[in-house]
């Protein structure tokens, strides 16, 4: 069995609606009139060529980016109609996880976490200090970690740092953007697994931007290309990779992609029955 068997399939009803999405910057052209789901559930790898709006996308629907039209509905909510206390409501239902961590480098670890929970959970200092090491011990950080500034990290304990501080409000929707960029092939395949182990046991949505075709075999359960500034389809990899498109025949059946499927199927040949 893979890793991505492991995970339940996704159930029928979106998180996110997105619909008629355009970006435009200046008279560059991202998103015309992009649609995609999200369902509950599931985890979601968003792929593209580079500048083909991945980020954009992932930002436009967190609230870090407004776009020029369109509609991003959430938990059945049109949020681009929302005033901005009560959007903030809803995005910090949102936990993100940005290229490169981002995490207070003047801050241990610990504190790096806390934040958030004393600012938007209104926890005590000790409190937070106390929730803040639970999550690192949920990303698989040991215990002496906490104390620790994120200079003093390797870049996988960077990555689970960031993502136990992306954890901390107890998010129902994870973004993720390249989390395994930077990291060593052994490091890449540890957070996969993490992600998908995480998911299941706190029910979490992910909507993950990649540019790593061995975390799609791994941990996503559909596939969405982004292409001529729209999602030219979303699905199983199985099907994806069966598109009739250059950019994804190039992608899954160029070197790296034939090295993904092969290193996917010794996988599953090493599995016991
Ligand atoms: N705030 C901005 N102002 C102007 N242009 C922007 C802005 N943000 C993004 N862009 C442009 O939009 C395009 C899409 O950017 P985006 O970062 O979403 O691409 P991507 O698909 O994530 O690329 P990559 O795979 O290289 O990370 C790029 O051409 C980028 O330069």
């Amino acid at each position: 069995m893979t890793v991505s068997q492991h995970h339940s399939r996704p159930s029928s009803s979106p998180i996110i609606q997105v619909r008629g999405l355009c970006n435009r910057f200046g008279s560059l052209v991202i998103h015309d009139d992009l649609d995609l789901d999200l369902f509950a559930g599931e985890i979601l790898g968003v792929v593209g060529g580079s500048g083909t709006g991945k980020s954009v996308l992932l930002r436009s629907i967190v609230g870090l980016h407004t776009p020029s039209a369109g509609q991003i509905r959430v938990f059945d909510v049109d949020l681009t109609e929302l005033s901005g206390s009560d959007r903030s409501l809803y995005e910090q239902r949102f936990g993100v996880l940005f290229q490169g961590g981002a995490l207070f480098t003047s801050l241990t670890l610990e504190q790096n976490i806390s934040l958030p929970l004393i600012e938007h959970a209104g926890l005590s200092r000790s409190e937070a200090a106390e929730l803040a090491r639970m999550k690192l011990a949920l990303t698989g950080l040991p215990p002496e970690a906490a104390l620790k500034m994120p200079s003093e990290l390797s870049g996988g304990m960077v990555k689970r740092a960031a993502l136990a501080r992306a954890l901390a409000l107890d998010p129902e929707i994870l973004f993720l953007d390249e989390p395994t960029a930077g990291l060593d092939p052994i490091g890449a395949a540890a957070f996969d697994e993490l992600i998908v182990t995480l998911s299941d046991a706190l029910g979490l949505t992910v909507f993950l931007v990649t540019h790593d075709l061995d975390t799609l075999y791994a941990s996503c359960d559909r596939v969405a290309v982004l292409s001529q500034h729209k999602v030219l389809v979303a699905d199983t990899l199985e099907q994806v990779a069966q598109t009739d498109d250059d950019w994804i025949q190039q992608y899954f059946h160029g070197p790296r992609g034939r090295a993904a499927i092969a290193a996917q199927n010794r996988l599953t040949e090493q599995e016991p029955n």
